[in-house]
């Protein structure tokens, strides 16, 4: 969609762009058309280049539209047919999120919209079973749908219509969630539908997911309040027709572990995981059920496919997030909004600004200090520098990692920006603020695909072709160096002021320059008369 928004915007330029990459973007000569003053921009040789983070535009001067011949990739593919819930805990948007965080895609028909909060639901407007018939037909008759998963459908006429849709476009398998009552007891879909749901959806189906409740009320009623009541109402619901049957127990009362009871016909499994004492499990059967599709979608046979170790794993994550005033707060999904949450200030945009000072760690002067990483970075952050990047060659991986946590901590509350050199793993698992590459580590554009959009990342060069090759993969600057000759880096080769230059001349990126650099000659280097070199990186000036 991003791409489809960028075309249109661009289109009153008269200018054709083909080929779109998941990096940094440089969009070249769009900025009165644009209008987009407040994006950072930086002026070169008369060019001024807009940075649209997300995506490359490039320019291909032949072409007179967007090229939709190449490889096609099938990606698994689930429809939710359900509900909205305007709290986005539960129902349409929670399968989004579900299938999004197990990395597969998700389209939607929506067969009501509630307005729903984390007290309970203040009101239901069913969409008219012509319309659900058609965004059904709109979704089947266009995308290769793996599987098609149910949530709440709030009459009879809708589920015929569901039925009859997906006799005439059959897919690999259906999951129902017979959603009927909220956790906060609200009706979703009242006793009119049970027989309707009895005799023609559930034997279609092949896997379906009532709570206690629901099970109860497709039993007419039958109490259960136990392991064994489970496996009983799991037994007779698969007389019904569908295939497997999950019987959750998210309700069931005095039990310190979480028991759902599957039952495929021949065998019962007891799945069972530790009872995560939080507020926030509301949505946890719709994204139970949308899980379960996904991983049938890629494929996975059942009993694989119930990943509830995905839901436990979520809500212990999402334990002390505070969404809403009411009993039951929504979980989060991506595992995202939580690791943001320290005591830190938020990562602000980059900005070429930022490398004015520029600091690069280095564990053997600081072995020889006695002081650890942190103590260094911290001093150096006193000491006015403005970005920092963490360069270990020797450290253990776990080590490494404990001492990015403990300077980004420190980066944080200072506002300076925290690179981590070469390891992009260490990088992704410290939520570091970006990482620096060489030549002959992890290309910049891989980097990107990994770090996405948001993150910085820059890459050493050393020639014109290298500083053109790090613009076109997504880098956000360059390090240009060696300038002067240096200990700190074997076998690198200085390239001078005049080497320098050039580099910088032919750089659409702004440019930190690296080696040799100190008090004595930081000022020759500011001043080489490029408007692109922003500023100076250091290691021993600084750390011996
Ligand atoms: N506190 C918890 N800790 C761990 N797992 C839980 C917890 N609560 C529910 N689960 C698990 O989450 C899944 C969903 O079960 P649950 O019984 O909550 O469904 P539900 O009532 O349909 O949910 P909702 O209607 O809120 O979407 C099951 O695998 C269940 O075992
Ligand atoms: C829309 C909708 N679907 C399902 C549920 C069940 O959690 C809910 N609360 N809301
Ligand atoms: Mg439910």
């Amino acid at each position: 969609m991003a791409s489809a928004a960028f075309f249109s915007t661009c289109s009153s330029a008269n200018e054709n762009y083909l080929h779109l990459t998941p990096t940094h973007a440089y969009a070249k000569g769009f900025v009165n058309n644009l209008r987009t003053s407040n994006l950072p921009s930086i002026a070169l040789r008369n060019e001024r280049f807009v940075r649209l983070r997300g995506f490359v535009a490039m320019r291909d001067e032949g072409a007179s539209k967007v090229s939709d011949d190449g490889p096609r990739m099938k990606i698994p593919h689930v429809l939710t047919v359900a509900g909205s819930d305007s709290g986005a805990g539960a129902g349409i948007q929670a399968d989004l999120k579900a299938c999004a965080a197990r990395r597969v895609y998700c389209s939607t028909v929506i067969t009501a919209v509630t307005a729903q909060n984390t007290v309970g639901v203040q009101g239901v407007s069913n969409v008219p079973e012509d319309f659900v018939a058609e965004q059904l037909k709109s979704v089947l008759s266009d995308m290769e749908v793996d599987v098609v998963k149910t949530g709440m459908l709030p009459s009879m006429g809708t589920i015929k219509i569901i039925c009859k849709t997906l006799r005439e476009f059959p897919v690999q398998a259906l999951v129902v969630d017979p959603v009927m009552v909220s956790t906060s007891g609200d009706v979703l879909a009242g006793p009119s539908i049970l027989s309707t749901f009895r005799e023609v959806l559930l034997p279609m189906a092949d896997i379906i997911t009532p709570n206690l409740k629901e099970a109860a009320a497709l039993l007419n009623g039958m109490q259960l309040e136990t392991l064994d009541d489970m496996h009983s109402a799991a037994r007779l619901l698969h007389n019904m027709g569908p295939k497997n049957v999950l019987v959750k127990g998210g309700d069931l009362p005095d039990s310190s572990d979480a028991v759902d009871i599957l039952y495929d016909g021949l065998n019962f499994y007891e799945l069972r995981s530790p009872r995560i004492r939080t507020r926030n499990t509301h949505g946890t059967g719709c994204s139970l059920a949308s899980c379960i599709a996904a991983e049938l979608a890629k494929g996975y046979p059942v009993l694989a496919a119930v990943a509830k170790r995905y839901v436990e794993t979520a809500l212990d994550y999402s334990k002390e997030i505070g969404i809403g005033n009411g009993p039951q707060g929504p979980f989060d999904h991506l595992l995202r909004l939580t690791s943001h949450s320290q005591d830190c200030h938020r990562q602000k945009p980059f900005s070429p600004s930022d490398l004015f000072l520029y600091a690069v760690t280095d564990s053997r002067m600081n072995k020889r200090w006695g002081r650890s990483i942190a103590d260094a970075v911290k001093a150096a952050i006193d000491g006015g520098v403005t970005i920092v990047q963490l360069r270990e060659k020797d450290a253990e991986t776990k080590d490494f990692l404990e001492s990015a946590k403990a300077c980004l901590k420190i980066c944080r509350s200072h506002g300076v920006p925290l690179l981590i050199n070469d390891r992009v793993d260490v990088a992704i698992a410290c939520d570091a603020d970006g990482v620096h590459v060489g030549q002959c580590d992890m290309p910049a554009r891989v980097v990107r695909t990994l770090l996405g959009p948001e993150k910085i990342i820059g890459v050493s060069c050393k020639t014109p072709e290298q500083a053109q090759q790090a613009w076109v993969d997504g880098a956000d600057y360059i390090g240009c160096g060696g300038v002067y000759p240096t200990k700190t880096k074997e076998n690198n080769t200085a390239i001078g002021l005049d080497g320098l230059k050039t580099v910088c001349v032919a750089s659409k990126l702004p440019v930190v320059a690296i080696g040799g650099i100190g008090v004595s000659n930081a000022r020759a280097v500011m001043e080489i008369g490029v408007p692109n070199v922003e500023g100076v990186a250091v290691v021993s000036a600084l750390f011996r």
